[in-house]
C-alpha cells in the first residue's frame, strides 16, 4: 500500500538543510483516483510497475537531489482537495499531481490548485493526446507551470527532475 507521511512532520522538516547547506525542498506527490491499481491496471497502457514501486524510486532519487518527498493517493476528490490546501500550512515548495480521471472533470481540483498558489506539475502515464478524446482536455494544465504525459512511471522522475529545476531557479 502506497505510505503517508504525516503533513505535520513533513513541516516540521523545514529547517532542514542539505550537506552543501542548500534549502530542502518540499515536493508533494499526489496521484490521484484507480492509480491504486497500477501493476494489474491496464497494463499495456499504464505498465507494470506497483505505485509502491514507482514511490520507492522516487523517494530515494528525492533523497539524491536534497528533496523531501510527500507521496500520496486517493480515490476520493475531496481528499486530494484536502491534501492540496494542507500543503500551503505545511509550506510544500511544489507539487506533482497525476489527478487521473480528475484531470477531465475535476474544476474543484483546478480551484483548489489556482487557490493555493503552489507551483505545480501535472503529469499522466499515458500519452492522454492520443487517447479517447474526452481525455484530451485537462481542466488543470494551464494553470501548472507544465505537463509531462505519455513516458509511462519514467514521467515520474522527469517531474521531479524538473521540480528541482524549477524550484533551483526561484
Ligand atoms: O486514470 C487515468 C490515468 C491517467 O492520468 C494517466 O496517468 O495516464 C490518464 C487519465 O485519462 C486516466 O483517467
Amino acid at each position: 500500500m502506497a505510505s503517508n507521511i504525516n503533513l505535520d512532520t513533513f513541516a516540521a522538516d523545514r529547517s532542514i538543510m542539505t550537506a552543501n547547506n542548500d534549502k530542502k525542498f518540499r515536493v508533494l506527490l499526489l496521484n490521484g483516483p484507480n492509480l491504486n491499481l497500477l501493476g494489474t491496471r491496464e497494463p499495456e497502457i499504464y505498465g507494470s510497475d506497483t505505485l509502491d514501486k514507482i514511490e520507492h524510486r522516487l523517494r530515494e532519487h528525492a533523497e539524491s537531489m536534497g528533496i523531501t518527498l510527500d507521496c500520496r493517493q486517493s480515490n476520493a476528490e475531496h481528499q486530494l482537495i484536502d491534501w492540496v490546501h494542507e500543503a500551503r500550512t505545511s509550506h510544500v515548495d511544489y507539487i506533482i499531481i497525476n489527478p487521473g480521471a480528475y484531470t477531465h472533470t475535476s474544476i474543484a481540483l483546478r480551484d483548489a490548485l489556482a487557490g493555493v498558489a503552489i507551483p505545480f506539475t501535472e503529469i499522466h502515464l499515458s500519452n492522454i493526446h492520443a487517447r479517447e478524446e474526452f481525455r484530451q482536455h485537462s481542466f488543470l494544465a494551464d494553470v501548472a507551470v507544465g505537463v509531462i504525459c505519455g513516458f509511462g512511471a519514467q514521467g515520474y522522475d522527469f517531474a521531479l527532475q524538473a521540480a528541482k529545476h524549477f524550484l533551483s531557479k526561484q
